[in-house]
């Protein structure tokens, strides 16, 4: 069986984070562990506290990992401080080979900042040149950038712009626009777009997170990059389409492997 590690925080509601990340890798089939970064007291409408889990404790989980068992793939997830960033990159870069994917988690679908203002540097620094694909939503991709992104146009340029600084392949998710959710993949040379179909549903609660796990899972699985893109964006389309309606605020994507299988969605 193949594996995938998610590295990030967890989310007490279950929607995104470590909890979304292990669904993801489970209704894949791929065996899933997790180092956790921080505890969030989260629900589908607020994030109420976050408390970042100490650096030492951090790298030990990477270390009792990577010392015993195999990872076919990393998922990088909410990291909030520099400190959390230096710990990570500097294990990771060590246990150099799997395919890395970066989400740049900055700010919660509810509205908490998840991400210190002063850490962005450290992530375009030391996280970024690491990834093998990073996938930042458009308000994400501005923030790296400084770049205003209101049209697909726009999103091209912030795309070149993220190569720039470092990045081997970018996934810059159309989440965020109006009009259909179309995602802009750019692998330093060409551009694709992965398109979809809105779902009028407010419960969108960790499609970032699962859509950053499907790619990982699904490089697991020894796909290339392109077609494991490909797959997460079926994934995600469908994880969105039979969301659950649950608690007060956004709701959570749907993981179940049965719904999947019956869907026709090729693992
Ligand atoms: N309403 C929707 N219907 C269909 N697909 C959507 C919808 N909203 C987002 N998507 C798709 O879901 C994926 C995640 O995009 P999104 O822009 O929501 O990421 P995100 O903001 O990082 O997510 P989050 O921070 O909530 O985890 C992308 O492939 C995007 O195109
Ligand atoms: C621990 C954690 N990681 C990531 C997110 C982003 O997900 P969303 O934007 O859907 O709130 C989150 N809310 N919590």
């Amino acid at each position: 069986m193949k594996t995938a590690l998610t590295i990030a925080g967890s989310d007490s509601g279950g929607g995104a984070g470590i909890q979304a990340d292990l669904k993801t890798f489970s209704a894949h089939g791929v065996f899933g562990m997790s180092v956790i970064t921080a505890v969030t007291a989260q629900n589908t409408k607020e994030v109420r506290g976050v408390q970042n889990i100490d650096v030492d404790i951090i790298r030990q989980q990477i270390e009792a990992i990577y010392d015993d068992l195999p990872v076919n793939a990393v998922k990088i997830g909410m990291l909030s401080s520099v400190e959390i960033i230096d710990t990570v990159s500097s294990s990771l870069k060590e246990r150099k080979s799997q395919p890395i994917v970066l989400d740049p988690v900055m700010i919660s679908k509810s509205g908490h900042s998840l991400l210190l203002p002063n850490a962005v540097k450290a992530l375009i620094e030391k996280l970024v040149p690491l990834a093998d694909i990073i996938t930042p939503n458009v308000p994400e991709a501005e923030e790296l950038t400084g770049i205003k992104i209101q049209t697909e146009e726009d999103m091209v340029t912030a795309c070149k712009k993220i190569c720039e600084l470092g990045a081997a392949n970018v996934l810059l998710k159309g989440g965020h626009l109006e009009g259909e959710p179309h995602d802009l993949f750019f692998n330093g040379e060409n551009i694709h777009w992965f398109k979809g179909k809105r779902v009028h549903t407010k419960n969108t609660h960790g499609t970032g997170c699962t859509l950053s796990s499907a790619i990982a899972a699904n490089l697991a699985k020894e796909n290339d990059l392109y077609t494991a893109v490909k797959k997460a964006k079926q994934y995600i389309s469908m994880a969105i389409t039979h969301s659950l309606d649950i608690g007060k605020g956004h709701g959570p994507t749907h993981h179940f492997y049965e719904l999947y299988q019956k869907a026709g969605y090729q693992q």
